[in-house]
């Protein structure tokens, strides 16, 4: 029986636990690394560079002594010079709109990681929950909206719609010799911003920083990628400064055909490569994950990681009312948005009721509410998604089209959660709806990104559908206080807690597929991460703090259950035997020894 496991962590992991990323410094030497550079080239590379890190003897070696001022400094002392210049644009900034500041903080983070590699992701680990919300989500849509403005050097590879045939030549130009973790996107569905063309790149970069920060891929080994088959988006076609092509977006099999040559130029040159599909439309998420995924190493994060990071929270939220884990077959679960992620969640959500209870899918769909901009999704709907087909209530027990309160107030769901990317659709009439909620302690999963675009704020819904409810978002927001003085726990529902440890779990098993079996577990391993005592007080997830502890969980249990359905083909000198020979625990040592962190090494020139 699944989620056997979902009882509490033991002693051992929760103290492993507390070992978070927060200043974790390597104590081992790092080996050398051979340069082909010299004197100023070295210090414009930012694989290389090390700025005032350079010790006196390299900076002889390198042929750089006196191009730097003659202090040298530890990267510790670095890292703590950047924090100190960032804590003093927060102070001079005080009192500017937020869009301003957020946006000022982006550009000197992204400066440092366009000058110095190794010290950003130094600073990134050190700070992840500070500096997360700047690289990643929410800030990360900011900067798409705005990039044609803020673009200043390339990151990453642009393939468009005019490089048909050119492919697999062109791949060849990055520089790098290997590629481990690939994230690509069409720029059609950024967060819920829409269609932003080529500047949706900024997600597959802030998502790649996520995987070296979180999962320890080194940064020398991650490749965005900006697919631009056009746009639709009329001010963007309309805008000088647009960088994309300014056509309108392929569709069909002219779209398809792009697709599939930069997958078998990608394949060839790196067969070893995991892609992330990220942020692609509704139709073409679904389309390309059924033509790619027994062919490729591939996964879409938006319809199968949301998945998985929701349904441990859905499954948190029972334990919350202090009820065991096989009761979520009896939760009734309202979900608003239908697309790729909301589709996905409801999916593996039902696929776990029917495992759980076993029942048919069909039969495992009778609690299930969806709902998209028409409203509630019957039988009677005139052209049905075929995604959708199987969620579809009898309009005998709630009409067809009922909107979000109707539903909330006829079923007194025990989870209300949103994935439609429209900011507000949780108003108070619909949250305090959820009062009568048939539930001790009601759910709301307000997980639509970014923060404008959440379905409601954690201040109303803890105010509008009372302290009792448990709450989680996609984008972060602070904890709420309450009036009788408590606080109320905000969860931050968002797939950073799965995508890396999938993405790292795969490479290191050497798998080359991803299956439902090691989607699954990595949703398990999640869930069970918490324990008894933290859901019950509604937190549901850990804290990002311990994001690398996380993954190398996730990655464990993704590599033995790719081990157990017989795909494992081994990684590098460990074989497909050795990966079925270690326990769980050789497992985690497994995929935390193969983490890259970031320490400058000794700099060689090759004479
Ligand atoms: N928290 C996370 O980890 C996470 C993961 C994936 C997606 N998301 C967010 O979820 C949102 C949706 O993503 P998607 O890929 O599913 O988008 P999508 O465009 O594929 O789907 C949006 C869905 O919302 C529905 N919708 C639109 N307006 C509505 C309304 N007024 N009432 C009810 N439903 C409405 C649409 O009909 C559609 O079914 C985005 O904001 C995205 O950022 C969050
Ligand atoms: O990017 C995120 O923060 C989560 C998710 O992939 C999204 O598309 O919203
Ligand atoms: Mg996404």
């Amino acid at each position: 029986m699944m989620w056997k496991n979902i009882a509490g962590l033991s002693k051992a992991a929760a103290a492993a636990r507390t070992h978070g990323s927060r200043r974790c410094f390597s104590t081992a030497i790092p080996g050398p690394c051979i340069v082909h550079k010299r004197g100023a080239d070295i210090l414009h590379d930012p694989w290389f560079n090390k700025d005032t890190g350079f010790p006196l003897t390299e900076r002889d070696r390198l042929g750089i002594r006196g191009l730097l001022p003659p202090r040298v400094m530890t990267c510790v002392q670095q890292c703590d010079r950047f924090i100190e210049s960032f804590r003093s644009l927060e102070n001079n900034t005080k009192g500017e709109p937020e869009n301003v500041v957020a946006l000022a903080k982006w550009r000197m983070l992204n400066r440092l990681h366009d000058r110095n590699e190794t010290l950003y992701y130094r600073v990134l680990i050190d700070n992840i929950k500070d500096f997360a919300p700047i690289i990643y989500t929410p800030t990360v849509g900011l900067v798409c909206q705005n990039y044609s403005g803020l673009y200043r050097r390339p990151r990453g590879m642009y393939f468009s719609a005019k490089d048909k045939g050119e492919m697999m030549s062109m791949i060849y130009n990055w520089p790098a010799p290997q590629v481990d973790m690939i994230v690509i996107t069409d720029g059609s569905r950024i967060l819920g911003l829409g269609d932003l063309g080529v500047q949706g790149i900024g997600i597959p970069i802030g998502k790649l920083d996520m995987y070296v920060a979180a999962a320890g891929i080194n940064p020398q080994r991650v490749l965005p990628i900006m697919l631009d088959v056009g746009t639709n988006n009329e001010k963007l076609l309309q805008n000088d400064l647009y960088l994309g092509v300014r056509q309108p977006r392929l569709e069909g099999e002219e779209y398809l055909e792009i697709i599939d040559e930069f997958m078998e130029a990608a394949f060839t040159r790196w067969p070893k490569a995991v892609v992330q599909f990220e942020d692609f439309q509704a139709k073409w998420a679904f389309g390309t994950l059924e033509r790619y995924r027994k062919k490729f190493c591939m996964f879409n994060d938006d319809v199968q990681g949301t998945a998985g990071v929701a349904l441990a929270g859905l499954l948190g939220t029972v334990r919350a009312q202090g009820r065991p884990i096989s009761d979520f077959v009896n939760q009734k679960i309202v979900v608003v948005g239908a697309g790729s992620a909301g589709l996905g969640v409801t999916k593996m959500a039902v696929q776990a009721v029917a495992r759980m209870a076993g029942i048919s899918e069909s039969e495992a769909t009778k609690n299930f509410y969806l709902i998209d901009k028409d409203g509630l999704v019957t039988t009677e709907r005139t052209k049905l998604d075929p995604g959708a087909v199987l969620f579809a209530k009898n309009p005998a027990e709630i009409r067809e089209g009922a909107s979000i309160v109707e539903v909330v107030k006829k079923v007194r769901p025990h989870v209300l959660l949103g994935l439609s990317g429209v900011g507000g659709i949780f108003n108070e009439e619909v949250l305090k709806a959820m009062r009568e909620s048939d539930s001790c302690k009601p759910a709301i999963f307000a997980m639509s990104n970014p923060t404008l675009n959440a379905e409601c704020t954690a201040a109303d819904a803890f105010k509008h559908a009372g302290g009792n409810i448990v709450f989680a978002s996609g984008s972060p927001f602070e904890n709420v206080e309450l009036e009788n003085g408590k606080v109320g726990h905000v969860n931050q529902a968002n797939n950073m807690y799965l995508f890396p440890g999938i993405g790292l779990g795969t490479l290191l098993s050497g798998a080359r597929i991803v299956t439902d079996g090691m989607l699954q577990a990595a949703s398990e391993c999640l869930a069970s991460y918490m324990t008894d005592e933290e859901v019950q007080k509604g937190i549901l997830y850990p804290s990002i703090n311990n994001i690398r502890h996380i993954t190398a969980e996730v990655g464990a249990a993704v590599l033995r259950a790719a081990v157990t359905d017989d795909i494992a083909e081994g990684h590098g000198d460990v074989g497909p035997k050795d990966l079925s020979h270690m326990s769980k625990e050789d497992t985690v040592n497994y995929i935390t020894r193969n983490m890259w962190f970031p320490v400058y090494s000794p700099l060689v020139h090759e004479k």
